[in-house]
């Protein structure tokens, strides 16, 4: 394996050896993903087909887009980046997902499901105009082909007349289990996986019915046409007009290798189905393929996680608190797409299965799934992250706010979540919801408020969306607070010098500042705005009559959030004498690193902004 630099030098090895460097690579994996973190099983399950894809094709003149990209790693090592694997997702380093970037290798960027059979059938058409000959192939997972976009492209390539792969990963999961009709009937195929072998032999079956030759071509292709239904229940993929070939085992090297060299080439869309186990070669990720799905730290003998922490975190605390709401409400109803897990519903699945729906990686259909429920009478909670609602931005303005639906967006990783990097990050629901009329937005600032809104979430007669980060649930303020009360702010310190205003998460910091700087002779009110939009207009026309300094703080992008709508309101009331400093994210993607280094690296951590507020308070 350590001479495999290249996918040149993979060529030259015999499928005996390619077995070889298929352990090792595995051993790799394992051992690296040990102390690093990351996408563990997804990437054990593609081992084969990787190697077997660039033992076939010639990347990067083939293109080879990989569907979410999270089982890009053995790739990243068969294209020369197994030496930066150590520091896999850290700040700096190899990233997790494909990235242009880092190598020509990886053709286009991804990191949220269900885009590459656009994206490949995109670049075939482009190749065509460009009258090129290569092969583009896009590898999707089966919770992947769940996603909107997948049928859209699905529908658009099988008409197209261009050559195109699709290679279908399935192995049955999602991070969950794959849910759904299109889920079923691939477990269908898979059970009757005779198709391939016998399409082959029907040509040779027929020729030897006497009577059939040239003159009767359209009763022999109706023949085959009945044998082949006869053969597959259902053939979704040919009816859309794709050359279905499969299902073959992914592990299986020299079936793989022979399959590739023949789908190379085929004309027109192919669409390969490859059967895989997730996990595949460790036990334990074999066994709980959804608990290994992202790995932190863990002792490869045991499987057990290192130093995890057994702190609770936000999504504890939403998903302990939505399960005592229904218990009270029976209208409440709880959505996810694919990640029970992730956004803390699985208390509530146990619990309410009836309650509870698994649409699939499927935001877009989630959000007018939910308008629907609502318009039931139901009142829906959707939990998701942030990154995966920027999805559903058209869905949440026609289908949600438009009709004023109650509809309950928890939008868990909110702000910065770190080792995912750019696509992952929660840093635009504030500018995009914000815009949104009917809409209501809070930032919790700690565990006692996320329960608290999302209580009072469902006294709203209208779309709510709470937001709030990864990671440990905190007891920022204390006990003795005021309830909630729909566009009020919280005044939690009144000082002389100036004013914070600190949007959820960013109230860590800020009592930190306000607290240090007390010590240091500047006394600074703080306030807790609680709700985003409508924005508590009162309590910043009050503040701009006693302060000449204002400063905002949100873990968002700079552009159309909290601190450009508290700007808003000041020029709406021509108010010129109060200087406004906004804290948030720059206008640009945010790379992958741990949170409190990002922080830090956008001046955003409570050292940083405590000395940029020092500076111009002292300088005037
Ligand atoms: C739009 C979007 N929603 C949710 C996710 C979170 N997510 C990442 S991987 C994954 C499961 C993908 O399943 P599959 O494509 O079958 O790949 P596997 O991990 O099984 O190899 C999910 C839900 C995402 N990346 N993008
Ligand atoms: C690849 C992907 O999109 C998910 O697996 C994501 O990495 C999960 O993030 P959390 O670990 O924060 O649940
Ligand atoms: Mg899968």
């Amino acid at each position: 394996m350590d001479i495999i630099d290249s996918p040149e030098k993979l060529k030259k090895l015999s499928i005996d050896q390619l077995n070889i460097v298929a352990r090792e690579i595995r051993n790799f994996l394992i051992n690296t993903l040990s102390q690093t973190g990351g996408h563990l099983a997804s990437n054990l399950g593609v081992v084969e087909l990787t190697l077997a894809l660039h033992y076939c094709f010639n990347s990067p003149q083939d293109k080879i887009i990989w569907d979410v990209g999270h089982q890009s790693y053995v790739h990243k090592i068969l294209t020369g980046r197994k030496n930066s694997f150590a520091t896999l997702k850290q700040k700096g380093g190899l990233s997790g997902f494909p990235k242009r970037k880092e190598s020509v290798h990886d053709i286009f960027e991804t990191g949220h499901s269900s885009t590459s059979i656009s994206a490949a059938l995109g670049m075939a058409a482009g190749r065509d105009l460009n009258k090129e000959n290569y092969s583009v192939i896009a590898v999707i997972g089966d919770g992947s082909l769940t996603g909107g976009m997948a049928f859209e492209a699905l529908n658009n390539a099988g008409r197209s007349n261009t050559n195109l792969i699709v290679i279908l990963n399935d192995n049955q999961m999602s991070i969950s289990p794959n849910v759904g009709g299109l889920s079923k009937y691939l477990n269908n195929i898979r059970t009757e996986p005779v198709y391939l072998e016998v399409k082959e032999d029907i040509d040779q079956i027929l020729k030897k019915i006497p009577g059939i030759g040239k003159s009767v071509a359209k009763t022999v292709k109706r023949t085959k046409e009945s044998i082949r239904y006869l053969l597959v229940p259902g053939t979704l993929f040919e009816e859309l007009g794709f050359t279905y070939v499969g299902p073959i085992d992914g592990h299986d090297m020299k079936s793989l290798v022979s399959v590739l060299k023949k789908v190379k080439k085929m004309k027109g869309p192919i669409f390969l189905h490859v059967k895989t186990i997730k996990g595949k070669g460790y036990s334990h990720a074999e066994k709980l393929p959804c608990e290994y799905h992202g790995v932190g730290p863990f002792d490869v003998k045991s499987g057990k996680a290192l130093g995890i922490s057994k702190e609770e975190t936000y999504t504890d605390v939403f998903g302990k608190a939505i399960v005592r709401l229904a218990n009270e409400n029976k209208k409440i109803v709880a959505i996810t797409a694919a990640m029970p897990d992730g956004t803390g519903l699985k208390g509530f699945q146990e619990k309410y299965p009836e309650r509870f729906f698994d649409v699939g990686i499927a935001e877009q259909h989630a959000v007018t799934f939910a308008a629907g429920l609502a318009s039931s009478g139901f009142h829906p909670v959707f939990a998701v992250y942030s990154s995966f609602l920027q999805r559903s931005y058209d869905q949440i303005i026609h289908d949600v706010c438009i009709q004023n639906l109650p509809v309950v967006f928890a939008i868990d990783r909110a702000g910065i979540v770190g080792p995912d990097g750019e696509t992952h990050q929660g840093i635009f629901d504030l500018s995009f919801l914000s815009h949104m009329p009917n809409m209501t937005i809070m930032a919790p600032c700690d565990k006692m408020e996320l329960e608290e809104m999302l209580k009072f979430a469902f006294t709203v007669k209208g779309p709510v969306a709470i937001r709030y980060p990864k990671g440990k649930a905190l007891n920022v303020l204390t006990s003795d607070r005021i309830p909630i009360q729909y566009q009020k702010s919280e005044l939690i310190f009144d000082g002389k010098d100036g004013a914070i205003l600190a949007v959820g998460k960013m109230m860590e910091f800020a009592k930190t500042i306000v607290e240090n700087l007390k010590a240091e002779g500047i006394e600074l009110s703080l306030i807790n705005p609680r709700f985003i939009k409508p924005i508590d207009e009162e309590m910043i026309l009050n503040l701009c009559a006693k302060h000449k300094f204002i400063f905002t703080m949100e873990d968002n992008v700079i552009t159309g959030g909290f601190g450009s709508n508290v700007l808003q309101i000041l020029a709406q009331h021509n108010i010129k004498d109060v200087f406004v400093k906004i804290f948030a994210f720059p206008d640009q993607f945010i790379e992958h690193g741990s949170c409190s280094e990002l922080y830090k690296a956008y001046h955003l951590d409570a050292d940083s902004m405590q000395k940029t507020i020092k500076n111009i308070l002292v300088e005037g």
